[in-house]
């Protein structure tokens, strides 16, 4: 039996990045999920793919995961191809996946003793690794407790010390807070914040805009598979919103008539089921104008704009319904 050598592992520069897509294609039969999206990544970033379920953000991070081949384009991770060298990625990434996969039988210590031997630290290292890392996780007190025990909050910041396990240069987090109470939210951010000032390049998706906005230094918005916007969350929305939002609610049945008295009166209108958002660079002159036309709405609220905004300005509809 012959067996062939392991691809040699190419040396990276510091300052090659470490993502870079071109034309990045991803199909599944007849669908295309992506479709051609150019995204550079630099060292140290975090960089978010926003976008509303099914823009194949979770399809584009299973490529640069080196576990889904890429349909068509050209994709280098950590200056490799996942073409042919996706172990060699594989070793030097940290990984966030949707679903936990954590053993829930087993104690925090052995889920991590496990995982980490996937990856052929001595034991030393490797013990010490896990007692560090369940301290930067704040779970330090829960190592022998079994994880079914644990909150949702506390088996995302586990999974988030076993993708560091192998102490990775470039982390990939898909949707780390989803379903979340606002707390752990908080908590988990915080943890990731102090990851990024040590230096560790994060990649993540979602589709909260509050959570790109804390996170990223820069982003994309994908919709249907594209990327429709790019940049910091600063300059996506002084590029594609005014700067202030003034919400209008009306009493049930009202909103309609009152669309006709809102003509002209804000840069741009958007009509929700429930609210007319007015986007306008003076929220309190524009609130008064709405008085001067004799409209008495139910509630209003005067507020910044958000990336929630931008995405509804370019695709028409909300980020999460
Ligand atoms: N293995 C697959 N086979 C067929 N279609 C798929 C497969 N994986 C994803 N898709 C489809 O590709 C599209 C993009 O999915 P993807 O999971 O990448 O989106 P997403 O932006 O991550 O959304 P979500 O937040 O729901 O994960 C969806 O329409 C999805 O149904």
């Amino acid at each position: 039996m012959t067996t062939s050598a392991p691809a040699p592992t190419p040396q990276r520069t510091d300052t090659s990045p470490m993502v870079l897509a071109r034309g990045l294609v991803k199909s599944f039969g007849d669908f295309t999920a992506v479709r051609g999206i150019d995204v550079e990544v630099p060292r140290g970033e975090a960089f978010g793919f926003l976008g509303p379920n099914g823009a194949g953000k979770s399809s584009t991070m299973r490529m640069i995961g080196a576990v889904s081949p890429a349909t068509e384009g050209t994709l280098r991770v950590l200056d490799m191809d996942p073409a042919t060298h996706g172990p060699q990625i594989r070793a030097r990434l940290g990984v966030v996946p949707q679903e936990d996969a954590l053993d829930q039988e087993l104690s925090l210590y052995e889920n991590l003793l496990i995982y980490g031997r996937y990856f052929d630290l001595p034991r030393k290292l490797l013990r010490e690794r896990i007692a560090e890392l369940l301290d930067f996780v704040q779970l330090a007190d829960r190592r022998d407790a079994k994880v079914d025990a644990l909150s949702g909050g506390m088996k995302r910041r586990l999974v988030i010390a076993r993708s560091l396990i192998n102490d990775p240069e470039l982390v990939l987090l898909d949707e780390p807070t989803t379903g979340l109470d606002p707390q752990a939210r908080h908590v988990l951010w915080d943890r990731l914040y102090r990851l990024k000032q040590r230096g560790v390049t994060l990649i993540l998706t979602t589709h909260y805009m509050d959570e790109a906005e804390q996170l990223c230094d820069r982003l994309v918005v994908m919709d249907g598979g594209r990327i429709v916007a790019e940049g910091s969350p600063r300059e996506l929305i002084a590029t594609h919103t005014s700067r202030e939002v003034v919400e209008l609610r009306f009493a049930v049945g009202a909103q309609e008539a009152a669309l006709e008295h809102l003509d002209g009166l804000a840069e741009r209108i958007e009509v929700l089921p429930d609210r007319v958002l007015l986007s306008t660079d003076d929220a309190d002159a524009t609130l008064a104008e709405v008085y001067g036309r004799g409209l008495s709405p139910a509630g209003t609220v005067s507020r910044r704009s958000t990336l929630e905004d931008v995405f509804l300005h370019l695709t028409g509809r909300r980020l999460v319904d």
